[in-house]
Parts: structure tokens; C-alpha cells; sequence
């Protein structure tokens, strides 16, 4: 699992005081916060592309502990489509994606698939629209393999088809033992699928199960 403790989150302003949180394998987790919160300062801290002066995240597996470095290719994190380059292709983000995280078992062919991206994914990205990029973006997840799924907001510019596709796809995983923690905005239907809940706010970080709102059910 990865072990959040006593972290703090500071830019212009400080977001979270000695907040404490746990990633299980075989765990769905969302992540609630208003706008500007720190939903996606949280998530880059725990993927290691931001560092804090304070706090530590690490990983432990069978009673051992690892620092975040050791926890490479075990976690995978792609913020937003904005991070695409526009003249490559989806095809080559998931050839490059799968080589680098070398998942021998991840099948393109059948991501290209399960998200209807044979149309378009060998033509550059700078034709595509929100909601295909958001697909390659998703499938790129597929492919890494990683135990650990950190997401921000997933569901941005998906139709109602790809949102159900995603559902399914989050549940599948789940029973591959994967931990998924991915924001969206507040009290978002998504959060249904999850077991858990952090919601961020007011200098905290507090977990509640998802069935005590109503999710989950
Ligand atoms: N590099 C930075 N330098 C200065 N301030 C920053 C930086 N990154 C984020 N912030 C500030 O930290 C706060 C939290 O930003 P963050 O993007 O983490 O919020 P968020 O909860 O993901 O927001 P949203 O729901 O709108 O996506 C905001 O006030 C933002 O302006």
C-alpha cells in the first residue's frame, strides 16, 4: 500500500495540515475537494513530480518499506490530455507508454477497442476532440499496468457511453487488486464506484466510506 503521513501541501497558500491517508490494493478511492482545493497538488505530490518540505509518502509491501523512486512503474499518473503532444498519434502514447512501464501482458489492439478509437488513433492528436483524447488518456492507464492509479478528474469531456465504460473499466481493475484514487468535482454520481472517500477542505484530508452518502450503492 502507499502510506501517506503528517503531510503538508503548500503553494501560494497552505492546503493541508499534517494530512494522513492509506492506498490499498483492491480499493477504489475518490478524491472530493471545492475548486482550488489541492485535489491535483495532492495527487502530483503523491506521484513524486512535486516534493513537500514536510511529510512522507511511501510504499510497503510485504512488510518492507520503499521510498517513492523505488515505487516507479509501480504507479502511473497522466494529468490531463494537455500533456499530449499534438503531432504524435494515440498509437504512439500507448506503444510508449507499454514499452516504458514494459507491460508484456497490456494488448493495444484491445484498449483501441474497448474505447472506439480505431477511426482515429493512428492520426496526430491535434484532430482530436476532448472526449478522444480523454479515451487515449484512459487507455494509456490500461497499458502501464501499474498496481497504482492516481487520476485527475477521468470523466472530463466524456459522453454518457464512455463515463459507463469507464465505471466498468475501474471495476474490472479493482478485481485485478489495482488501488485507483482519481478527483472529480464534489458529490460527481462517479463517486459511486468508490469504496472510499478523502474529501480535501479546510486544511484536511478526512476519509469517510462511500455508502455513509448514498455512493457505492
Ligand atoms: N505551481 C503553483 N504555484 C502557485 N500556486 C499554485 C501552484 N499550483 C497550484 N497552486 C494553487 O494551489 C491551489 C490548489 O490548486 P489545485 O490545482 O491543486 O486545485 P484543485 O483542487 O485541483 O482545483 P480544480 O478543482 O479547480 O481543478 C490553487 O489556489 C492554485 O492556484
Amino acid at each position: 500500500m502507499i502510506k501517506i503521513e503528517d503531510l503538508d501541501l503548500v503553494t501560494r497558500e497552505k492546503l493541508l495540515y499534517n494530512g494522513n491517508a492509506e492506498l490499498k490494493r483492491g480499493f477504489i478511492y475518490g478524491l472530493s475537494a471545492r475548486n482550488g482545493s489541492g485535489k491535483t497538488t495532492l495527487l502530483r505530490t503523491i506521484a513524486g513530480i512535486r516534493s513537500e518540505t514536510k511529510g512522507s509518502i511511501y510504499y510497503i509491501s510485504n512488510h518492507e518499506i520503499y521510498s517513492l523512486p523505488e515505487l516507479k512503474r509501480k504507479l502511473f499518473y497522466y494529468e490531463s490530455s494537455e500533456w499530449f503532444d499534438p503531432n504524435l498519434t494515440g498509437f504512439d502514447y500507448l506503444t510508449f507508454i507499454q514499452r516504458e512501464w514494459s507491460n508484456k501482458n497490456a494488448c493495444i489492439d484491445d484498449v483501441v477497442d474497448y474505447w472506439e478509437m480505431n477511426q482515429y488513433i493512428k492520426i496526430p492528436i491535434k484532430t482530436y476532440s476532448l472526449g478522444m483524447k480523454q479515451r487515449v488518456l484512459l487507455g494509456l492507464y490500461e497499458v502501464s499496468g501499474a498496481e497504482y492509479w492516481l487520476m485527475d478528474e477521468p470523466t472530463i469531456g466524456l459522453d454518457t457511453n464512455s463515463i459507463e465504460k469507464f465505471e466498468k473499466l475501474l471495476a474490472r481493475e479493482k478485481g485485478k487488486n489495482k488501488a485507483i484514487l482519481f478527483s472529480s468535482h464534489q458529490d460527481d454520481r462517479i463517486y459511486k464506484v468508490c469504496d472510499y472517500i478523502y474529501e480535501l477542505g479546510n486544511g484536511s484530508l478526512v476519509m469517510r466510506e462511500a455508502s455513509q452518502k448514498g455512493e457505492n450503492r
